[in-house]
C-alpha cells in the first residue's frame, strides 16, 4: 500500500486519462458508435499504432469546455484519492481542434477542472502543451505560438508526443525554440518506441531539461552517462512499457538500473486507462517489482516535484509536503 506516500505526476497525457465508462458516457452523448474500441472496461489497440488510434477516437468525444473540465477534474480528483499533489498533464490542441473545439476555450475548460480539483482535494496542478509528432511540423508551430501567447496561468511547459518512430526532432526545433524563448519548460517523449539515437536526436535539437520515457537509453552505456551527467529527468511509466511491450515483464523494465546509475528518475501513468494503470499503482509496482521503499518512493516524488514546471514559490511549498 504507498496511499500514505505523498505523489507527484509529471507525464500523463489527459486525453489518454479518460475512463473508459466516461468515454461511453461520451460517446453516448454525441452519438457515436465506440463499440470496437472498448470491451468492457479496457481499449481495444494491440500495438503502439493501434493505442495511438484508440487514443485518437477516444480524445475525440471531448468536444467542450465543459468536457474537458470534467475531464481535468475528474483525473485530478482520481489520483488525489491515491495520495498526489501535483499533476501536470500533457494537453494537445490540436486533438481539441480536431474535435471542434477552440484551443482557448479547450485550455480554459482543462483549467477549470484543475482549480475545481484543487478547491475539493488540494491538489496543484499544471498543464504542458504538446505538438503530435505524426501530425505535422507546421502545425507544430501553431502549437508552440499558442503556447507561448501563455493562454491561461496553469500553462507552463511545451512538449510532444506521437509516433517516435517518425522524422527528427530537427523537424519540430523551430516550434522548441519558440516554446523556450516564451519561458516554458520543455520535455519531449524520446527513447519509448525508438532506440538511444532517438534520444541523442531530442537532446541535440530541442534541449529539453526532462525526457518523456527515456528507457531505451539503457541500450547505450555512454548516453546513460550523459543522462546522468546532465541531470536530465526522466519521466519514467511503467506500467505503459510492459503494456507496449518495450520490456517483457516489470523484471525486465530498466527502471532500478537506471536509478541505479544515477539518473534522476520520476514514477507516472502516461494514459492509465488504455494501460490499465493508475498512478497508485505506478508506485506500488515501483515498491514490489523494483524493490524502492518508501523513502525512496517519496524520494522520486521529490525529483518530480524538481524537475517540475511550476514557479518556485509553488515548488517550495509542495517540496515542504514531502
Ligand atoms: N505513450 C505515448 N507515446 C507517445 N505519444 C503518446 N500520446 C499518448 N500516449 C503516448
Ligand atoms: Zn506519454
Amino acid at each position: 500500500m504507498t496511499r500514505h506516500i505523498p505523489k507527484a505526476e509529471i507525464h500523463c497525457h489527459i486525453e489518454g486519462a479518460a475512463p473508459t465508462a466516461l468515454v461511453r458516457s461520451q460517446a453516448q452523448k454525441y452519438g457515436v458508435d465506440m463499440d470496437h474500441l472498448i470491451d468492457g472496461d479496457r481499449y481495444v489497440w494491440k500495438d503502439f499504432t493501434s493505442f495511438l488510434s484508440a487514443y485518437d477516437a477516444a480524445a475525440a468525444l471531448f468536444r467542450t469546455e465543459e468536457d474537458y473540465a470534467l475531464l481535468a477534474q475528474s483525473y485530478l480528483t482520481s489520483i488525489a484519492e491515491e495520495g498526489a499533489i501535483y499533476s501536470e498533464v500533457f494537453i494537445s490542441p490540436d486533438h481539441a481542434r480536431r474535435a471542434g473545439l477552440d484551443p482557448q476555450a479547450y485550455v480554459d475548460g482543462l483549467g477549470e477542472g484543475m482549480r475545481r480539483a484543487r478547491a475539493s482535494h488540494g491538489i496543484e496542478g499544471r498543464l504542458i502543451i504538446t505538438c503530435v509528432r505524426h501530425f505535422d511540423a507546421d502545425a507544430a508551430i501553431d502549437v508552440a505560438r499558442f503556447a507561448a501567447s501563455r493562454p491561461h496561468p496553469l500553462v507552463t511547459g511545451f512538449g510532444m508526443g506521437g509516433d517516435e518512430r517518425m522524422g527528427s526532432h530537427a523537424d519540430f526545433a523551430r516550434a522548441f525554440d519558440i516554446a523556450r524563448d516564451a519561458g516554458l519548460g520543455i520535455t519531449t517523449h524520446a527513447g519509448e518506441v525508438a532506440g538511444p539515437d532517438s534520444v541523442r536526436d531530442a537532446l541535440q535539437h530541442v534541449r529539453p531539461t526532462r525526457l518523456g520515457h527515456g528507457v531505451r537509453a539503457i541500450e547505450d552505456p555512454s548516453l546513460v552517462e550523459h543522462l546522468a551527467e546532465e541531470g536530465i529527468v526522466l519521466e519514467i511509466c511503467p506500467g505503459s512499457n510492459v503494456s507496449l511491450s518495450l520490456f517483457a515483464g516489470f523484471e525486465d523494465h530498466p527502471f532500478p538500473a537506471l536509478r541505479e546509475a544515477g539518473i534522476r528518475v520520476t514514477l507516472n501513468s502516461d494514459d492509465p486507462p488504455f494501460f490499465a494503470t493508475s498512478l497508485g499503482r505506478e508506485y506500488a509496482l515501483a515498491q514490489n517489482a523494483f524493490g524502492l521503499s518508501d523513502d525512496d518512493l517519496v524520494a522520486t516524488t521529490r525529483t518530480a516535484l524538481e524537475a517540475a514546471f511550476v514557479d518556485e514559490e509553488t515548488r517550495a511549498a509542495l517540496l515542504a509536503k514531502l
